[in-house]
């Protein structure tokens, strides 16, 4: 998972760590180890460095802004920073680095999914949005189960009224882990799918709906404007985009293009288990400001991960990729 990005980031470290060790040997030339303690990291030891990243991390899906504001941060972080000669040079740089990607994962918002629903009215209503085969049915399954096993009870709208067989998929995934489907049939509004979905919850106290809807792309007018008008109806209080990871550079596009049509709260990324580049996971929450929930980490139901900060730091920067 994310080797590609791992590799990339742990070659800048040691790229950077032999420039500073050449600043080391001058001062040990000059016969000066006696009187000087530290040496300076200057911009001509990482710039060089930072190109050579730049195109690794291109390469490795990182959308440009992001890329551009890591460059920025790292070398802010690194820039006049005094090492004491003889300490682990490679730690110090990586601990940078470390702190420069977390910042690029911070959202203004959180969310704590549970504590939200707790407080909300019932029900609380989320729904799915992303392109075709991106996962969003078997996420929303998955879902289902994770909201189960916390005790909540739930209900899904086959709000995909659209592509053929999509009723019939979410039902069989609904049927085996125990939560009812509110349909219509082919062809049928799906903004009234959901809305039945959730007067069906209303009814009998149901904690949360969780809408499933086409997936669409950004080109499709029709399919977009058929979204706001799911979300103006449902007034759904999160709107999930699922997107998948393998997809990389495009799946950032994609967020992008339809947080400008629903604003989109929270993130699911899909297919994270084969995800061996990770520019995708790294890029999406700063091009939308908009945190990552959960992670698709296989097709099982319990396949589905929250997604922390510090799990994502450790596969990248810790000791073992595992
Ligand atoms: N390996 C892996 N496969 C996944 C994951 N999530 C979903 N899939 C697979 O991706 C494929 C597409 O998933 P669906 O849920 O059918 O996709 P969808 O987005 O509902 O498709 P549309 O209805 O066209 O929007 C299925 O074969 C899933 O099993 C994941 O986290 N890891």
């Amino acid at each position: 998972m994310f080797g590609k990005l791992r590799e990339k980031l742990k070659s800048f470290v040691k790229r950077v760590e032999e420039e500073v060790e050449k600043e080391e040997e001058e001062v040990e030339k000059k016969g000066l180890l006696d009187r000087i303690l530290t040496v300076e990291i200057k911009e001509k030891d990482v710039d060089k460095a930072l190109d050579e990243l730049e195109i690794d991390l291109l390469e490795a899906d990182v959308a440009l802004e992001v890329v551009d504001a890591l460059r920025e941060k790292i070398k802010q972080k690194l820039v006049g920073k005094k090492v004491r000669i003889g300490t682990d040079k490679g730690k110090i740089i990586e601990e940078a680095v470390k702190e420069a990607v977390s910042e690029i994962l911070e959202t203004s918002r959180r969310i704590d999914l549970i504590e939200e629903i707790r407080k909300a009215e019932k029900p609380y209503v989320i729904m799915f949005v992303g392109f075709n085969g991106s996962g969003k049915t078997t996420t929303i399954a998955k879902l289902a189960n994770w909201l189960k096993n916390h005790g909540f009870s739930v209900v899904i709208a086959a709000s995909d009224t659209f592509r053929a067989g999509a009723i019939e998929q979410l039902e069989e995934h609904a049927k085996r882990i125990g939560v009812k489907v509110i349909k219509h049939s082919y062809g049928a509004d799906p903004a009234a799918v959901a809305y039945d979905a959730i007067q069906h919850a209303k009814a009998r106290g149901i904690d949360v709906v969780l809408i499933d809807t086409a997936g669409r792309s950004e080109t499709n007018r029709n399919l977009m404007d058929e979204m706001k008008k799911i979300a103006r109806v449902t007034k759904p209080n999160l709107v999930i985009f699922v997107g998948d990871a393998l997809a990389g550079n495009a799946i950032v596009e994609q967020a992008r293009q339809f947080n400008e049509a629903v604003k989109i709260d929270g993130i699911i990324l899909t297919k994270l288990d084969a995800d061996a580049r990770g520019g995708a996971a790294l890029s999406i929450s700063y091009v939308i400001d908009a945190p990552i929930l959960f992670v698709g980490v296989g097709q099982g139901y319990d396949d589905l991960r929250p997604f922390e900060k510090e799990w994502f730091l450790e596969r990248i920067f810790g000791e073992e990729n595992a």
